[in-house]
């Protein structure tokens, strides 16, 4: 008789930091116990033949809207999407609720809600704003994964842009508590007054929009960051880049020693700059989407391994808030629902079209952002010892998005009607099972906010963290 165990995963071929193999998994209070082949154990079975076993995956950037805008999504609609779409831990943006998470009593008022509400691991960022250069040691202190500032305006009145002088110095002291500064990257000057001059000249079309947003923007912001950088000691995680030059320029910087790191999003791997057009501002996001030679110059950066990580940047709204203004690009809410069929629609692409290993999928799905923002090596990876955070991915399934299978509350994406080569059947989160696709039922279960406490690092030069 075997031994005892929570949940066995038997059969998948399990996908390692550098190969891929048929083995089991056996799993007990919430950790990877053992992983071996034909295991004769006791404990719930669940059968993975002939499907994938990942690291679950780990979507840096997300925008939850709660507190004080849960009418958008919140914490329970958009971690049952997540969980169902295979992530087991999210970072949430410091923007889009009420209040922006700039201070201490506004991250433990988001955290605590989370605690309550997630059904997945999460964390959260906060914000470095004009004004609050003085909470960011504190904020620091009590776990944020990092900081987010804009370069541009948010779209939110509540989280203002950072004007040079704030952004300098807020990269020292991000710097001297050893956190990450993430970047929204696009010049606000060239955005600001491109967009002025087509809404003054009545243009207000779907290419208008995207014209008014160019590769030029991203570039010079990401070049000015970068100089910053130098100047501050500070590390910078650059979101949703979308274009293959300013990536050239982020690994030249990394070629020169910065510590930078960068994510881009499966929209920008998926869709192309007419997708806005044919499918309406669903599709509309900043920076906006590419066009097509574009898209397939940023898959070669991925397949490179120029780019660290994907991240959803899930940011909803009420659908109302893309609808009635279908005629007007501008005023229409910058943001793509997406966090559900982010590992889905990158693992489409990456497998069947740029034949990524699946090692390389893993890193840039979970792997590399747990190293970046020292989650690992409790998650990332799958290994002995480590977090049971798991998602079973089966490649043979012909899956379409439909708007009706969408969880948040606001179900609109510009992923529906779009069809994936794959489908995630069962997402475990701590060893619990959250989602089961044929029960087609996303399960109670309380998520754990993973606060960060960085710097303090363990003998044999592994990150450790309190959470
Ligand atoms: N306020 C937002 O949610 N903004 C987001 N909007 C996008 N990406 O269109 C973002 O990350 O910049
Ligand atoms: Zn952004
Ligand atoms: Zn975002």
């Amino acid at each position: 008789m075997g031994s005892n165990y929570d949940l066995i995963i038997k059969n998948g071929n399990v996908v390692l930091e550098n190969k891929v193999e048929t083995l089991d998994i056996a799993i007990k209070d919430g950790k990877i116990v053992q992983i071996g082949k034909h295991m004769d154990v006791k404990g719930e079975v669940i059968d993975a033949e002939n499907s994938f076993v990942l690291p679950g995956m780990i979507d840096v950037h997300v925008h939850f809207s709660e507190p004080g805008r849960e009418h958008w999504e919140g914490f329970v609609t958009g971690s049952h999407a997540l969980a169902k779409g295979g992530c087991t831990t999210f970072f949430d943006m410091p923007l889009n609720g009420i209040p922006s998470t700039i201070n201490v009593p506004a991250f433990h008022q988001k955290g605590f809600i989370g605690e309550e509400k997630s059904v997945i691991n999460f964390g959260l960022w906060g914000g470095l704003v004009p004004g609050n250069l003085e909470e960011l040691a504190g904020l620091a202190e009590k776990g944020v994964i990092g900081f987010k500032a804009f370069l541009s305006p948010t779209g939110t009145p509540e989280f203002e842009n950072v004007d040079d002088l704030t952004l300098m110095e807020g990269m020292k002291k991000i710097a001297k508590a050893n956190k990450v500064l993430a970047l929204h990257s696009e010049s606000g000057d060239l955005v600001s007054r491109l967009a002025e001059e087509k809404i003054s000249q009545g243009k207000f079309s779907a290419d208008d929009y995207s014209s008014s947003r160019p590769v030029i923007a991203e570039v010079e912001a990401v070049s000015r960051a970068l100089v910053f950088a130098e100047e501050t000691g500070c590390s910078i995680h650059f979101v949703h880049i979308s274009s293959a030059k300013a990536v050239d320029l982020i690994t030249e910087a990394k070629r020169k020693g910065l510590d930078i790191s960068v994510e881009t999003c499966p929209h920008y791997l998926w869709f192309n700059q007419s997708s806005l057009v044919d499918k309406g501002a669903v599709a509309k996001c900043a920076p906006p989407l590419r066009v097509e030679a574009e898209r397939k110059s940023l898959w070669e950066k991925v397949s490179l391994g120029e780019i660290d990580m994907i991240s959803s940047d899930h940011s909803p709204c009420p659908t109302e808030d893309k609808e009635k203004f279908a005629n007007d690009y501008f005023k229409a809410w910058g943001g793509i629902s997406g966090g559900q069929s982010s590992l889905e629609a990158f693992f489409d692409k990456a497998y069947y079209d740029y034949n990524l290993s699946l090692p390389q999928i893993a890193k840039l799905t979970a792997e590399n952002a747990a190293k970046r923002f020292g989650l690992f090596p409790d998650k990332g990876m799958i290994r002995e010892g480590s977090d049971a955070d798991l998602v079973i991915l089966n490649p043979d399934i012909n899956n379409q998005c439909k708007q009706e299978d969408l969880l948040y509350k606001h179900p609109h994406s510009p992923y529906v009607g779009e069809t994936f080569r794959c489908k995630v059947t069962h997402t475990i989160c701590h060893g619990n099972l959250v989602y089961e696709q044929l029960k087609n039922k996303v399960f109670n279960n309380r998520g754990k906010w993973l606060k960060v406490i960085s710097g303090v690092r363990e003998k044999n030069g592994e990150r450790f963290n309190e959470y």
